[in-house]
């Protein structure tokens, strides 16, 4: 490990690994918090560089309180570092597991929150296009984390169809398996249609160990619906899992859709809690403290974002109010 990561963060386990990824887990020095951090080989990624500079573009410009923070980005001149906040809950997947399948109200919630992330994403002009059970963590507070936006992509122009030979298929839109152009967020809604089903039923509505006979399933988008599914329910997947992109649903009409909206009676608050610009007052207040520098002159220097320690740090510690904890470095 080299210093500037060692200097910052102490460096435990690897507790998952995803394509040309590793992810850690490690100690924040300063605070002794728990942190995420993504280990890329740039010898390794060779021609996918590119993905991961997306990726580090995209979470820089993202900030929700349903996505993953990023926190430094620490570039050596072999590895790319991505410090992220750890998300302690485990995967939607294994929760999914453990339960066989979720009652509407509990799918009902968490998709509420899948609709809020995917909805601050579509409007920052991203799509995620890889969004799946696995793909969703959980905190403290059994909230929504989506992480791995490292198939994300820009909406409005017309993809490569990387999906076919990384994404997952089973959630891959019909398009997108024809190998059509095809536009990100309209992958993504039909991602999440396979998302809900999966949280409503316990399994996948298009599985088959055949590849091409789950791509045949895709694109015919026949589906079954078994008795426990309410009408309500058939219909907002419906929605979702329209083979032609053009008749499926936009996020922001699931936004305050029948089904979305049903025990709740308000429509999903999708923007991000964290006011652009906006910055943390007490936080900033125990961070002049221990740098011996004005509240003024640290604010600047948080405003730049830079993703830097100093940056990381910050966020650590509005992370830390998140949990209830009062912020203090070490
Ligand atoms: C199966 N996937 C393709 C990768 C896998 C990697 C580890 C991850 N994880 C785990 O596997 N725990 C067991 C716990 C855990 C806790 N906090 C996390 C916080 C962030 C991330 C994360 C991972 C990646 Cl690859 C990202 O790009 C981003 Cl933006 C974020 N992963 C976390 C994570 C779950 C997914």
């Amino acid at each position: 490990m080299p210093r500037e990561v060692c200097d910052y963060y102490q460096v435990r386990e690897t507790i998952g690994s995803g394509g040309f990824a590793q992810v850690k887990i490690a100690k924040h020095r300063l605070s002794g918090e728990t942190v995420a951090i993504k280990v890329m080989n740039k010898v390794a990624l060779g021609e996918d560089l590119p993905r991961v500079q997306r990726e580090i573009n995209a979470l820089r410009s993202l900030r929700h309180q349903h996505i993953s923070q990023m926190y430094q980005v620490i570039d050596t001149p072999d590895d790319i570092y991505i410090v992220m906040e750890y998300v302690p809950g485990g995967e939607v997947f294994d929760y999914i597991v453990t339960k066989d399948r979720l009652l509407e109200d509990e799918a009902r919630k968490f998709f509420r929150q899948v609709i809020s992330a995917i909805a601050y994403v579509h409007n920052e002009g991203f799509a995620h296009r890889d969004l799946k059970p696995e793909n969703l963590l959980l905190d403290r507070y059994q909230n929504i984390k989506l992480i791995d936006f490292g198939l994300v992509a820009k909406p409005q122009s017309l993809q490569d169809n990387l999906y076919t030979c990384c994404g997952s298929p089973a959630y891959a839109a019909p398009e997108l398996i024809a190998g059509k152009p095809y536009l990100g967020s309209k992958a993504d809604i039909w991602s999440m249609g396979i998302l809900l089903y999966a949280l409503l039923c316990g399994y996948l509505p298009f599985d088959d160990d055949n590849t091409v006979k789950l791509y045949k399933q895709i694109l015919k988008g026949e589906y079954e619906t078994p008795r426990w599914l309410s009408h309500g329910s058939i219909k907002i997947l419906d929605s979702m899992l329209q083979t032609d992109p053009n008749q499926r649903i936009t996020v922001k009409h699931l936004l305050s859709h029948p089904w979305v909206m049903t025990n709740y009676g308000v429509p999903v608050e999708w923007r991000s809690k964290y006011k652009p610009g906006s910055i943390d007052s007490e936080v900033i207040d125990v961070m002049s403290q221990y740098y011996g520098i004005g509240t003024t002159e640290m604010s600047n220097e948080i405003a730049e974002w830079k993703f830097d320690h100093v940056c990381a740090t910050y966020y650590i510690l509005c992370n830390m109010k998140y949990q209830g904890k009062r912020p203090r470095l070490l």
